[in-house]
């Protein structure tokens, strides 16, 4: 493959991964750069959620290596790849309904003030840092005070990405982010994604939108039958292309 080059924030050399008689990832290469939106794409069973999981901890590959942020990194679980600074948006949002829109952006990483012997949440400070996060990121809610349960799907995908932004996400991971949305909630979407990019933080992209990968990402990556068979900056290609490749149709590595 393309070597990985010197920005780059996450890699991975000789991915494999199987299970029960099914190859799932075949001896992968593949680097994300950082700052940058880098999208992964294939069919339905190319093997694009089983590479995102081996990088984020959820799997553990058969063989190969990954590298996050300059270094090796085999993580264990997902728990450990959040500490490096990896958050993945999943497709089913773990958002807790009952919960308001604070509450889910500090879940489990609640700001806490001791007094003495006690420890008390700080709500006060959880409030002011929550709504001084979505207005950076020019997320409207109608508050913060807002039970998660009653907002748009939109809305609801929106706070899963400040949530990573507000836990200090250097790479946000993100599965299909906007499969279950309109057309105007996809656009606001995009609009958050972009300025995640605009702040510094990488965001990898798996999408089976090829419009949306033609406007965001700046490198994709098109998987096929659990390998990677090629790579192409966005200004270098075309839907065409991409279709052609991801088909099998064009056998161009
Ligand atoms: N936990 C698992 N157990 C058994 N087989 C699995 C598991 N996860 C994935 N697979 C299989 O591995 C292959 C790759 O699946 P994967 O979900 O990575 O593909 P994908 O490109 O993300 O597809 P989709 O776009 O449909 O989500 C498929 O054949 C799938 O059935």
């Amino acid at each position: 493959m393309t070597d990985a080059p010197a920005d780059t924030i996450l890699s991975c050399t000789g991915l494999s991964k199987h299970f029960a008689g099914i190859r799932a990832l075949n001896n992968v290469d593949f680097f994300a750069r950082r700052g940058e939106i880098t999208a992964v794409i294939g069919d339905n069973g190319a093997g694009k959620s089983t590479l995102i999981r081996c990088l984020v901890g959820v799997h553990t590959p058969d063989s190969g290596s990954t590298t996050f942020d300059g270094k090796p990194s085999a993580f264990g679980n997902p728990d450990d790849a959040r500490q490096a600074g990896i958050e993945t948006v999943h497709q089913n949002l773990a958002l807790v309904d009952e919960l308001t829109v604070m509450q889910n952006l500090f879940l489990n990483r609640e700001i806490v003030r001791r007094i003495g012997p006690f420890a008390f949440l700080d709500r006060g400070a959880m409030r002011r840092e929550a709504g001084a996060l979505l207005s950076r990121l020019s997320i409207n809610v109608p508050s913060v005070k807002s039970r998660v349960r009653r907002l748009s799907g939109g809305q609801r995908q929106a706070i899963s990405i400040c949530r990573a932004v507000g836990a200090g996400a250097k790479l946000v991971v993100m599965d299909e982010p906007t499969a279950a949305l309109g057309v105007q909630e996809t656009a606001n979407v995009e609009g958050l994604i972009t300025r995640l990019k605009a702040e510094g933080v990488s965001v990898i992209l798996i999408s089976h939108n090829f419009d949306q990968v033609m406007r965001l990402a700046s490198q994709i990556w098109v998987m096929r039958a659990g390998q990677v068979v090629a790579t192409r900056r966005a200004s270098e290609t075309s839907g065409n292309e991409l279709v052609a490749l991801i088909t099998g149709a064009s056998r161009a590595a």
